[in-house]
């Protein structure tokens, strides 16, 4: 049993505190000119990766005592528990097993006395079989003719892991077939895509773990009746429609054959499950050994996470650096800056495992928890984000922690192209660092032949503080491997940080409340009654749309 203590309560927390009293008026450059060794101190590696976190407000023995927390919560036993098969979602009484997805160890993994790795093997081979199937085009549609488009309807973690890998690894994809993914149920999101489709063509993926989201099971409906359209004959739907999810009844209930069914289990949590079947559309778009190469690349961070010590785990690491800035600097977002078009969905995935995961303010024990938590996780390709956004982080009154992933070599070598993005990262990550001070800023309006009155008035508006912490993830392409690798480490980033916070990080009550009272505001309208029963601006609003729409 873990004993679910507060970090507030660790003597780790106490010394944290002296050592953010050292630390809070230093300067990270001043780091730099003290310790010509700093960056091989506080970098690491990881196969073809290299996680550079020297530049960061830290020093050797706020390092120690963030490990000697991470040890006083308990991380050891919490890691072994989790890959143990362990129900560590304890309020949903599930194990939490991912990594069984990606076990490619093959090690018997057992949750309540049962191995379950027959059974993920087994439906990997049915993923294959099936992919196989679909990209040699003897998986044929209604009319005899190959699929050409598939378009995967689910929504959270159903959508944005198959979207953001699919998308990041484009360059695997399979020429003849096009993927699109319907979430939103704004009926837009559904006809758009099926203006660009042939239902002769299509095969929907439906993928839903409960197979009950109202968003899905909406589209899923609307394609089906989209489909029927054209092919007229119900049985046509299996050539046509498989399902993704661990609840056969209701698939059954939708009108698709369990043979058509890819399952998984509750053990694999919606924001972790692109590993499972739900991973289906990114087997069939870039091949089924693609696939495995990111359940490999997975596994072997799994393997980097549960085997080293923790001064050189990259996870425990990056998860300790974010804690510092969110618990001690008050930082209340994380910013991930992919300089990587490919790459454009991957904040927005880790918006979702890690909002989800670590949005949560009562702890392991029930009790509202007096410390940060989990952060604002936000982010678009570091480039775009340069002539965005950039601005508030290098001068705006907000402390964000920058991630910077970048990879060494392009897919799409052209020009100078890769030069100048890679200039891009490094000029950023040295500005966000090193600032520019009042002196610089003064003796460069002169040398521009400022008057001193202008440069008077200029000047302070030019200042950059710097100071601004950046971790530099630099691998060296982004293939599958890789890819599978990037994934692991921020989703056990988030396991630590779950762990240390004491909170329990993979259920999600929060999302239910919305759901509850769109049941209940639907009905209200869907007639032309005057509502009353909300308050004045719910009801004002109701009642204003009613009137609008006509
Ligand atoms: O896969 P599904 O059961 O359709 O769930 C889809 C999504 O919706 C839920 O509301 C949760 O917030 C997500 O964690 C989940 O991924």
């Amino acid at each position: 049993m873990l004993k679910n203590i507060d970090p507030v309560e660790t003597h780790a927390w106490e010394k944290l505190g002296h050592c953010y009293a050292a630390l809070k008026d230093q300067h990270i450059k001043t780091l730099f000119a003290e310790d010509p060794g700093r960056f091989a101190t506080f970098s690491a590696r990881f196969e073809t990766m290299l996680v550079d976190y020297s530049k960061n407000l830290l020093d050797e023995a706020t390092l120690q005592a963030l490990l000697e927390l991470a040890r006083e919560c308990e991380l050891p036993d919490a890691m072994e528990r989790m890959f143990a098969g362990d129900k560590i979602n304890k309020l949903e009484n599930r194990a939490v097993l991912h990594t069984a997805l990606r076990n490619r160890s093959n090690e018997p993994v057992m949750v309540d006395g049962q191995d379950v790795m027959p059974e993920v093997n087994r439906v990997l081979e049915q993923v294959k079989k099936f992919s196989e199937s679909i990209i040699n085009g003897n998986w044929k549609g209604y009319t005899g003719k190959p699929i050409k488009s598939i378009v995967n309807i689910g929504i959270g973690g159903s959508d944005l892991g198959p979207y953001m890998v699919t998308e990041a690894l484009k360059p695997y994809k399979q020429p003849h077939l096009e993927a699109f993914f319907v979430s939103n149920i704004d009926g837009t999101h559904l006809v758009e895509v099926l203006k660009k489709v042939d239902p002769e063509t299509t095969l929907f993926l439906i993928a839903s773990k409960t197979f009950t989201t109202q968003e899905t099971m909406t589209n899923a409906a609307s394609a089906k009746k989209w489909f029927l359209e054209s092919a007229k004959v119900e049985k046509e739907v299996a050539k046509h429609f498989v399902a993704i999810s661990t609840n056969l009844e209701a698939v059954k209930a939708f009108g698709i054959a369990e043979e058509n069914m890819f399952v998984f289990w509750d053990w694999v949590g919606g924001r972790f499950s692109l590993w499972s079947s739900i991973g289906l559309s990114i087997a069939c778009m870039l091949g089924f050994e693609n696939f495995v190469q990111l359940l490999e690349g997975a596994h072997a961070m799994d393997k980097h996470f549960r085997e080293t010590e923790f001064r050189n785990n990259i996870p425990v690491l990056l998860a300790l650096i974010g804690i510092w800035y969110s618990d001690f600097f008050n930082a209340c977002t994380e910013v991930i800056l992919p300089y990587n078009q490919y790459m454009h969905r991957f904040p927005a995935y880790f918006q979702q495992a890690n909002m989800e995961s670590n949005g949560k303010s009562v702890n392991r024990n029930g009790r509202e928890v007096g410390y940060k938590t989990g952060p604002i996780v936000w982010g678009e390709p570091g480039v775009n984000g340069q002539h965005a956004f950039y601005q508030l982080i290098h001068q705006g009154t907000h402390l964000i922690p920058a991630d910077f992933l970048v990879p060494a070599i392009s897919q799409n070598p052209l020009g100078e192209h890769h030069e100048i993005l890679l200039s891009n990262f490094i000029a950023q990550t040295e500005a966000l660092m090193n600032g520019k001070t009042m002196e610089e800023v003064t003796e460069e309006l002169r040398k521009e032949g400022k008057t001193e009155e202008e440069i008077e008035e200029l000047a302070p508006f030019k200042v950059f503080p710097g100071n601004k912490p950046t971790n530099s993830i630099l691998f060296k392409k982004l293939d599958p491997r890789t890819l599978g690798s990037l994934i692991a480490m921020y989703e056990h980033k988030i396991f630590v940080q779950g762990v240390i916070w004491n909170i329990y990080s993979y259920d999600q009550w929060g999302v239910e409340l919305g759901k509850q009272l769109a049941k209940k505001v639907l009905p209200e309208l869907q007639n032309e009654k005057e509502i009353t029963s909300h308050d004045a601006s719910t009801n004002g609003l109701i009642n204003a749309w009613k009137t609008m729409r006509r």
